[in-house]
């Protein structure tokens, strides 16, 4: 559409010019006229011309004195989409979200714009019904359609094609012979209200006053952050469950985020069972159409409850009044492309934002999220115990140095005995490993050739099923040669190191009558799958379960009482300053799955360093020990949360040039003595898909405003350009 050939613009005076935000990577908005007749407010959502593209885009602001030469070369906005306009809240989330984490105010933008391609009234699709008599020429297709058609009843057009296995024309034919009608299907049912009376179960004294804490929060409608700290298998869902029940009987919105999709079909089934009704997802793998869908309920206050993974808290709740965010100290919660935000963090923000209540959730919290229970800024609201009488795991370290598996073998021969003894109970064991494939290493024996990416500084990983050789960073892969590329010798190939498949090879070869099951998001191919083997694990048809951390997290198998950590000490040496807090919860959540509903669970950590803090506190079931420790580290190196950290990540295609840029962008940081600039080093992954990569570090005092810095010292420091690239990560989460 070219805006010179319409016809003369209203005179300046008359002409209303809004300022528009456009979801692509640009901080600024743009202003358009506002055509006449067109009424536009903040917040409308609205599409515009962009260089040759329409796009949907927000009213940022009204802009009451435009530029008046402007005005013949701004553009028109070319409509008003018929969907509620984003709320003052949601505006603010996203302009603080840009401002915090200095990402492009676009960038967040299209966060909350994520509603598939077909937004709008939903389009009609047709059904067909059987109303007349068959036709006189009767093929075989023609009768199968008949017969799914046979209840009288009016059944999508595609559908009804599919489940007769006919095409489309073979339904239309009948249609002509006036067999069948076409009929508009009804719109679908909005989503159903879940009841808050439903099935509310009696909880024991201890959940009691939890669940008091609960309902007062969620009556209160003010800002105020709770920290639900309770054990593993305590019931804090339960206990959350009458927090959204008081909210949804105020008639308000709640969001409760999922640190994986992996977690949601569980809980899913468990929401309805207490409120009647599944709520409403959204993740990435929602279908456009669903997406839309779900977009609008939730944009027109039709969707009560919606459960979600961290992009969910970006959504324009029409009347948002309670976020729970469960396993709160998860790091999924970080994204860490586009915008890097922290989702619990950005999700205390919006609460605040939108003076509403919201409960953070977990067995380990965060060492951030202790320190402010601590302090007193958020309130803690405990379950130190297991419902139902159900005792704690009790945890043992077994030694590797004093009782190590066989050579080239994984499980040491105590934990194999105890995993013996729980099959015979008819019980299941759970060997965890946070190792996607078969092994980490392939070398040759003949002269040591390692098998690396070519284009990242990484080894590629054994993966058996799929039989390829695979780099974990870029997803190159290679088939696994049966000569060494290198020196050409012969069946030389070793595998080095356990993956969660070489363990199952192991599982099965000490137990060849068990059942067994590997659980890893490669070999996962839809949600779907999914959730089904997750419920063949929880209805006990598989005995040894043997996952990465996937299946650490939040699930309840009844018959689980036995946990075997194959490598505790994975985590805890990777230069990570989160190294010690993560290995902690980790551990901690995957032994938390054992002995849950009946009989003892019991975990073992195989481990050669069992002196090490992390493994002596989680032996002794000690948590306030790990905390005090870790809490005193932070403190005394003004690590988060007693001081602020942000990471710039410089990467181009070569070396010289990116450490070139990062030599330079560290020589114009400006001087303030609370804030220091470590680096540029090397980055520990120095090369991913053949891009170099250096990085700095920026710590400073925890009250300084460091994205201000950030901004003042990236505004006067030198400019990307080329295929130079600077990523800025504040609060880091990941170091590599
Ligand atoms: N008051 C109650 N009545 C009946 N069952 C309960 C009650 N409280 C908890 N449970 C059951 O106990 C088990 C553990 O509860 P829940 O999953 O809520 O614990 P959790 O603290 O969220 O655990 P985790 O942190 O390990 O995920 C579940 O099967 C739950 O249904
Ligand atoms: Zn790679």
């Amino acid at each position: 559409m070219d805006h010179t050939t319409r016809p003369s613009p209203a005179p300046a005076s008359t002409t209303r010019v809004v300022d528009v935000l456009v979801p692509v990577a640009l901080n600024q908005t743009y202003s358009y006229r506002v055509p006449r007749g067109m009424e536009l407010a903040p917040g409308d959502v609205i599409c515009v011309p962009l260089g040759p593209r329409e796009v949907v885009a927000v009213v940022w602001a009204e802009n009451a004195k435009p530029d008046p030469r402007l005005h013949n070369r701004l553009k028109d906005v070319s409509e008003k989409l018929d969907v509620p306009p984003l709320r003052a809240e949601l505006r603010q989330l996203v302009d603080w979200v840009s401002t915090y984490t200095l990402s492009a105010r676009g960038m967040v933008l299209r966060m909350t714009l994520r509603m598939g391609d077909n937004l709008g009234p939903e389009r009609t699709r047709l059904g067909v019904r059987l109303v007349g008599e068959p036709p006189r020429r009767l093929t075989p297709a023609r009768r199968r359609l008949i017969e799914v058609l046979s209840d009288g009843l009016l059944h999508g057009k595609s559908e009804a094609a599919r489940e007769a296995g006919v095409s489309s024309g073979v339904v239309d034919g009948l249609v002509d012979e006036g067999t069948l009608t076409v009929e508009a299907m009804p719109p679908p049912a909005p989503p159903s209200i879940p009841d808050p009376s439903y099935a509310q179960p009696d909880f024991s004294r201890e959940q009691r006053s939890a669940v008091d804490v609960m309902r007062t929060l969620a009556a209160s409608g003010s800002f105020h952050v709770a920290l639900l700290d309770g054990v593993t298998g305590s019931g804090k869902t339960e206990v959350y469950f009458e927090a959204i029940a008081e909210n949804i009987r105020r008639g308000k919105q709640t969001l409760i985020l999922m640190p994986e999709i992996a977690l949601t079909g569980q809980f899913l089934d468990r929401f309805a069972q207490r409120f009647g009704v599944r709520p409403l997802e959204w993740h990435s793998e929602l279908t456009p159409r669903t997406r839309a869908r779900n977009w609008a309920a939730i944009a027109e206050g039709k969707a009560p409850v919606v459960v979600g993974a961290r992009s969910a808290l970006f959504l324009p709740y029409a009347d948002l009044g309670l976020i729970i965010v469960d396993e709160e100290h998860d790091q999924a919660y970080k994204q860490d492309e586009g915008a890097h935000y922290h989702a619990r963090d950005m999700a205390v923000v919006r609460a605040h934002i939108a003076r509403i209540p919201i409960v953070l959730a977990s067995a380990t919290p965060s060492v951030e999220s202790e320190v402010n229970a601590r302090k007193g800024r958020y309130q803690r609201v405990a379950l130190p115990s297991r419902f139902g009488g159900q005792h704690m795991p009790h945890i043992e370290a077994i030694d590797m140095r004093r009782a190590p598996p066989p050579r080239g073998r994984f499980i040491s021969p105590v934990l194999a005995e105890q995993v013996r003894h729980a099959i015979e109970r008819r019980e299941q064991a759970l060997l965890f490993l946070n190792r996607r494939g078969y092994a980490p290493l392939t070398l040759c024996r003949a002269c040591g050739h390692r098998f690396a990416c070519t284009i990242c500084d990484a080894w590629l990983v054994d993966h058996r099923f799929r039989q390829r050789l695979v780099c974990h960073h870029c997803g190159f892969s290679m088939p696994r040669p049966n000569i060494c590329p290198h020196c050409a010798a012969e069946e030389s190939l070793a595998a080095v190191g356990p993956g969660v498949e070489r363990l199952q090879e192991e599982a099965a070869h000490i137990f060849p009558e068990a059942r067994t099951m590997v659980l890893s998001s490669d070999l996962i191919t839809s949600i779907e799958t999914m959730r089904s083997e997750l419920n063949e694990i929880a209805e006990g048809r598989v005995d040894i379960i043997i996952g990465t951390q996937l299946v650490a997290k939040g699930h309840n198998f009844p018959r689980l009482n036995l946990v075997g950590v194959i490598d505790a000490d994975l985590g805890l040496s990777n230069g990570d300053p989160r190294a010690a807090e993560r290995t902690f919860q980790l551990l901690n959540q995957v032994v938390g799955r054992a002995g849950r509903e009946q009989g003892r669970g019991v975990g073992y950590l195989q481990t050669h360093q069992p002196e090490h803090p992390v493994i002596k506190a989680l032996i002794a079931n000690d948590r306030e020990a790990f905390y005090a420790s870790e809490i005193d580290i932070r403190e005394r190196t003004g690590y988060p949360p007693f001081g602020r950290l942000a990471s710039l990540i410089v990467s181009a295609g070569d070396r010289p040039t990116a450490e070139g840029f990062a030599r330079k962008l560290a020589a114009m940081a400006p001087l303030d003595e609370r804030i220091q600039v470590l680096g540029p080093a090397e980055a520990p992954l120095a090369v991913i898909k053949g891009r170099y990569r250096f990085r700095l570090l920026v710590k400073s005092l925890r009250n300084v405003d460091l994205s201000q810095y950030l901004r003042e010292w990236l505004e006067a420091g030198p400019k990307t350009k080329g295929n130079l690239k600077l990523e800025v990560d504040v609060d880091p989460q990941s170091f590599l």
